[in-house]
């Protein structure tokens, strides 16, 4: 990337940007101008603006919005490379990291008992934590992950230091215990309902305590079958009692889980109506898997405003199933990726989408379920999804499944500046030479066309080495051209 310096405050980048706008349509404009303030906001954007003309639009804007001593970095980006809106992993647990690529012949119950439960229960020692939780947040800011949702161990302690170590990191989080107080070993569990609920509030305080807006406390009941039904309805009342604090859980992810919940919780007509009953489902509720959802409870998580975390790697690594995300979209419910760390076998969201579009290929080959009826004017049931669905899944739409997009999610003025900046170029990545094109004269149809072709290819054959800086609040954090507080939108 070319530098040109006038002086520090605001930093505008010239080059081609992506932004997802709905569901259904993004933005892919191949010559913008974008203007990041010192607190890392996007300031304005100016589309279509020929290298010729970059100054003089400089100059106006700066006029127009009587700026006249603010001072300008302008970054020109170079031949192959594109902004676009960072990644939103809407479900992950940072203590299975150690185990990725590991235990894949299991199903979840026994996956967990076997594999699981006793790599987290390692994390008893906050010197373990300390010690692999930096790498592993790393992990996931390299991977192009802005905001990630966190599932720590069930310890306090060493979640407190993943809080820290995210809270260094500059990346923005939600942070949870794994609250369970039955059916996981003697050494991987609660001792009673009230101590998880005094760790988790003690984990809210200390989350709270950092004063990091990008760092926010969530709660994490694990899944129905770890929480007995006072875990359960005490996690429901501190929800009930703090309107701003989000909740995150699994559901109906496997046969052999949604069979057992049914024998733990008689009294509810259906696993959804388990958190329903405990007040955990609502706008604030992520909800991992949602394999085997009925009707009946796709219309309950959509009349309370709860959302989904689509996670197809792990639903394919642990035989889980296809989750139908065309349904879950016709009925109108919020849907954002996640990687499921490690029943997902990558850190990367550009695994996630890729599998969510083998998953969502997949599913319309199948005849429609009789037990879901076809909503009318049903937009995404027997397609694939599309570029424009799959960017927003993994960007916009996890913002919106957070309850943040109003602030991320997409390049809009007004919105943080949470960005990759990712690159194509064959001498920066490793995608071969076949791709580049030979120097035309500028042509907006045609370069759009190349854009919208780079974002495809970045989608599907990309991976970390085609991101070469990741921004938080306009601060880089990560990406391969990433050197410790060598760059940021406000240096
Ligand atoms: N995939 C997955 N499902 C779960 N259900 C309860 N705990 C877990 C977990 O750690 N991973
Ligand atoms: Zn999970």
């Amino acid at each position: 990337m070319a530098t040109l310096e006038i002086a520090p405050k605001t930093t505008v980048f010239y080059g081609p940007i992506i932004s997802s706008d709905t569901i259904s349509f993004y933005t892919a404009s191949p010559r913008a101008l974008v203007a990041v303030n010192s607190r890392g906001f996007i300031d304005w954007i100016e589309h279509d603006v020929q290298a010729s003309q970059v100054q003089r639009v400089l100059k106006h804007k700066i006029n127009e919005l009587g700026l006249g001593m603010v001072q300008v970095i302008l970054l020109e980006l170079e031949e192959g490379e594109f902004l676009m809106p960072g990644f939103v992993d809407t479900h992950t647990h940072a203590p299975q990291v150690p185990n990725i690529g590991t235990g894949q012949e299991y199903e979840l119950l026994d996956w967990l008992d076997k594999v699981t439960f006793p790599m987290e229960s390692r994390f008893a020692d906050e010197e373990l934590a300390q010690k692999l939780y930096p790498s592993i947040v790393n992990r996931f800011i390299n991977a192009g992950t802005t905001t990630c949702c966190y599932y720590g161990s069930l310890h306090l302690e060493s979640t407190k230091v993943l809080a820290d170590v995210v809270n260094q990191s500059g990346q923005r989080a939600f942070i949870g215990k794994c609250c369970m107080d039955r059916n996981s070993p003697d050494n991987y569990r609660e001792p009673s309902a009230a101590y998880s609920i005094k760790a988790t509030i003690q984990l809210v305080a200390y989350i709270r305590a950092l004063k990091n807006t990008l760092v926010q406390p969530i709660l994490t009941p694990r899944f129905a079958i770890s929480c007995t039904d006072e875990l359960l309805t005490s996690l429901g009342n501190l929800a009930a009692a703090d309107p701003t604090l989000p909740i995150q859980t699994h559901i109906s992810e496997n046969q052999s889980e949604i069979e057992f919940v049914k024998e733990l919780f008689p009294d509810c007509t259906s696993y959804a109506d388990v958190y329903h009953k405990h007040g955990l489902l609502g706008p604030r509720t992520i909800l991992a898997h949602g394999v085997h959802l009925t009707e009946e409870e796709l219309i309950l998580i959509k009349t309370t405003g709860a959302g989904i975390s689509h996670c197809p790697t792990s639903n394919f690594n642990l035989r889980s199933g296809m989750a139908r995300v065309a349904d879950m979209l016709d009925h109108g419910i919020k849907v954002g990726l996640g990687t499921d760390v490690s029943g997902g076998y990558s850190t990367s969201m550009l695994t996630a989408i890729q599998h969510a579009s083998m998953c969502a290929k997949m599913v319309a080959l199948l005849p429609p379920p009789s037990t879901i009826m076809p909503v009318p004017g049903a937009q995404f049931s027997g397609k694939q999804l599309n570029i424009a669905n799959l960017l927003y899944l993994a960007t916009r739409g996890g913002a919106r499944l957070c309850n943040l997009e109003h602030c991320i999610g997409s390049l809009e003025p007004g919105k943080s500046f949470d960005a990759l900046l990712v690159t194509m170029k064959p001498e920066g990545g490793h995608l071969d030479e076949l791709h580049t094109y030979p120097t035309l004269p500028p042509n907006t149809q045609i370069d759009r066309e190349r854009l919208e072709h780079n974002l495809e290819r970045f989608l599907f054959c990309g991976d970390d080495r085609n991101i070469s800086k990741v921004f938080v609040q306009g601060r880089c954090i990560g990406g391969t051209a990433f050197k410790a507080r060598s760059f940021s939108a406000d240096s």
